[in-house]
């Protein structure tokens, strides 16, 4: 049995592990957020692991809010940046394989073939510009950690843009959503599978090397715009929705014109399956 802490449980990513903890018997999750173990506190970190024998550490806790972090920038690098280096460090201290999940928001944007791992990043939000940071400081100090990107999370879980599409599909007759954006949508189900089928490679295989940067998307290109379409045709909703420029659609932050992932790396390396994005979505829709 090996023991499994996720942080950061209660957000949409860590409570879909949760909802698949009983399909992987080997594993025992520990679920914390941030009134049990805030991952901020490097003191609290240190105690938790030295009270149990801790295998892995799926790092979910983290700063989300893409445009608030624009002028709430010390927090978004607190949780994203000096936090996960502490979990880097308290992890090689305990010997405990770190899984750090991080974004396509690293960015910018601007190429227009799918980023693989060895692409540069050069973010164009505070909130990308934070994960950058976070990623290079677990890397930097533990090339152990892996460094899972993914983009345009949705789940049954918290807040997210399927969830926040319906709601807007109930309350107005009109929509207008941003259709020069390209990225691919990826159901947190999907990660968080993928996630835990790389835990049992990483336990089958303890002396192959693995880590570093993987990207994990569901299959596929789309638009935010088609994205919200196809949540439209979906749900039966009778919303007007009518595609506009980013120019058009005033957000703090500015989000990449183009952020779909090349995933070849973690394909051949695992043997992992990806569902297309269309497919999940319907999935998930249908229930
Ligand atoms: N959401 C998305 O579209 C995408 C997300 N990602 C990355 O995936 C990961 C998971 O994202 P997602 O599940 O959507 O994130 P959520 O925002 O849904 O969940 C993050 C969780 O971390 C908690 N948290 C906040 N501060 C702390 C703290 N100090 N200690 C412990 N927990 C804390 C949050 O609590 P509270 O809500 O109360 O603050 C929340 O429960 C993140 O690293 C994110 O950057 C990557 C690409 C896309
Ligand atoms: C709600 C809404 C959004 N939009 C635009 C704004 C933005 O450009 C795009 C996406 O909207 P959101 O703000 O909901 O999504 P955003 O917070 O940008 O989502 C991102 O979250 C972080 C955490 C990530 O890591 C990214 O991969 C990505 O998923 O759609 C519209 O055009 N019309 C709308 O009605």
């Amino acid at each position: 049995m090996k023991n499994i802490l996720v942080t950061g449980a209660n957000g949409q990513l860590g409570q879909s592990l949760k909802q698949l903890a009983g399909n992987y018997p080997e594993f025992n999750l520990l679920f914390t957020d941030y009134e049990d173990l805030d991952i901020t506190d490097a003191a609290a970190l240190d105690a938790y692991f030295a009270g149990q024998q801790i295998d892995a550490c799926i790092n979910c806790a983290a700063y989300t809010a893409v445009d608030k972090a624009e002028s709430d920038e010390d927090k978004a690098f607190l949780l994203n940046f000096q936090a996960v280096l502490s979990l880097a460090e308290v992890c090689a201290r305990y010997n405990a394989q770190l899984v750090h999940i991080s974004t396509d928001y690293v960015f910018s944007g601007k190429q227009n073939v799918p980023y693989s791992e060895q692409d540069d990043t050069d973010p164009e939000s505070i909130y990308g510009a934070s994960k950058v940071r976070g990623e290079a400081a677990a890397l930097g100090y533990n090339p152990s950690t892996i460094v899972i990107r993914t983009s345009w999370l949705y789940s049954e879980f918290a807040m997210n843009f399927v969830k926040r599409m319906k709601e807007l599909m109930q309350e107005r007759q009109e929509l207008t959503v941003v259709f020069d954006q390209t990225g691919t949508p990826t159901y947190a189900g999907d990660l968080a599978k993928a996630i835990l089928d790389i835990l049992t490679f990483r336990f089958a295989n303890p002396d192959t090397e693995i880590g570093g940067i993987y990207h994990y998307s569901n299959e596929g290109v789309t638009s935010w715009y088609d994205f919200a379409v196809t949540i439209k045709e979906l749900t039966g909703a009778t919303t007007t929705i009518t595609p506009v420029t980013s120019d058009k659609y005033k957000t703090a932050a500015k989000r990449p014109a183009y952020s779909v992932l090349n995933k070849e790396k973690i394909k051949t390396t695992f043997g992992i399956q990806i569902p297309y994005w269309k497919d999940s979505l319907s999935k998930l829709l249908a229930k």
